[in-house]
Parts: C-alpha cells; sequence; structure tokens
C-alpha cells in the first residue's frame, strides 16, 4: 500500500516536472487573454465532466470571490454547477447540448471559454466549443493526452494548454496547478499596484 501510494506521489511529481518544461508559454498566453477579456468587460465561463467539472468550478469560484490576496471581485461562471439546468436539458434534449445551450443564452462575444477535459472528447465540450466559436468567445482548452476532438476543433485564436501524460488522474493534477497560474497571473496583471 505504502508503495502504490508513494507511486501515485512521483508519477504527479513527474507530471509537473514535464509539464513545467513545455505549458508555461501557453499559460502566460492564456492569462493575456482572459486578463484583456475581463478588461474589455467580459467574462469567463467554464465547463468541464468529473474532476473537470470540480476544477472549472474551483477556478470560477476563485476569480469571483479571491484566490491569494483581497481584490475586488471578477466576473466569471461555472456552466457545470447548476443541477436543475444542467438535469433538464440532458433529460429533454441531449447531455451533448449541456453546456452549449447555457453558452447560447449566457455568452456574448469576447466573453472566454475556459473548456477542461483530460481526453479532450467529451461530446458536450465540443458543442461548447462550437457554441463559443458561432458567438465569437476564445477558446482556452485544458486538455491532456492526445487532445482528441477538442485540439482538432480550436482555432488558431484558441489556446490549447495540453499536459503531456496519459492518466487522467495525473492530468487532473496539472490542470488544478495551471488553473492557480492563471488565477496568480490574472491578479498579478490587474492588481500589483494595489
Ligand atoms: O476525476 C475523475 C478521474 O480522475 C473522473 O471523475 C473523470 O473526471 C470523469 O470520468 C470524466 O467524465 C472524464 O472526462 P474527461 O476528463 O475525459 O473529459
Ligand atoms: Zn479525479
Amino acid at each position: 500500500m505504502h508503495e502504490r501510494i508513494t507511486q501515485h506521489f512521483s508519477d504527479s511529481i513527474d507530471a509537473k516536472i514535464r509539464a513545467a518544461d513545455c505549458l508555461p508559454p501557453l499559460i502566460a498566453q492564456a492569462s493575456e487573454i482572459m486578463v484583456q477579456s475581463l478588461l474589455n468587460e467580459g467574462k469567463i465561463l467554464a465547463c468541464g465532466n468529473g474532476g473537470a467539472a470540480g476544477d472549472a468550478q474551483h477556478f470560477v469560484s476563485e476569480l469571483l470571490n479571491r484566490y491569494e490576496r483581497e481584490r475586488p471581485a471578477l466576473p466569471a461562471m461555472s456552466l457545470c454547477a447548476d443541477s436543475l439546468t444542467l438535469s433538464s436539458i440532458a433529460n429533454d434534449t441531449s447531455f451533448h447540448e449541456v453546456f452549449s445551450k447555457q453558452i447560447r443564452a449566457l455568452g456574448q462575444q469576447g466573453d472566454i471559454l475556459l473548456a477542461i477535459s483530460t481526453s479532450g472528447n467529451c461530446p458536450n465540450i465540443v458543442q461548447a466549443i462550437q457554441a463559443a466559436h458561432d458567438r465569437d468567445i476564445q477558446v482556452i482548452a485544458l486538455t491532456g493526452k492526445t487532445g482528441g476532438d477538442m485540439a482538432r476543433l480550436l482555432h488558431p485564436e484558441d489556446i490549447e494548454i495540453r499536459v503531456p501524460d496519459n492518466s487522467s488522474p495525473r492530468i487532473q493534477e496539472v490542470h488544478t496547478l495551471v488553473i492557480h497560474c492563471l488565477c496568480d497571473l490574472i491578479d498579478e496583471f490587474l492588481f500589483s499596484g494595489e
């Protein structure tokens, strides 16, 4: 048991070390795009399934409330948090549309969609990206593995932050770190003088 646990720790550390070699420029670019959107009255919409839904919600709550420092609230919405809306869209139409329908209702040109998936292959995230593109909403995709369908769908102005790993839990552990980097960079850009 002890050996298994130690292995998880060391795999997680390795995943982060590999990610640190390739992801920093992409994370920096993503944070700049988010800051520009926020400065232009845009908002961040975030979605994912399972653990990625938790990551989406985690990021949104850090923008709405705070990350490490006290500062004004920032506009962000999780598309995975409203069980009534999610269940009614899934029940009446299809689970594939649970995010895209919310984006069509709430998304506005200049907003940003943060779409999170370790496989890149969730049909509801794929449809969310299509809905975002229809609304001129830039996409920041947190993925892993091969990037899947999401990677193929992204436009040149979108950003894919793909964790170089094949294990969903290890990818998620890096996604959490990426989210915290984004929070830190956004706060630094917007509030470092305060
Ligand atoms: O947290 C985990 C696995 O670590 C699971 O809940 C996992 O997020 C779910 O199976 C998701 O449905 C997988 O979706 P995705 O990452 O492939 O988009
Ligand atoms: Zn998980």
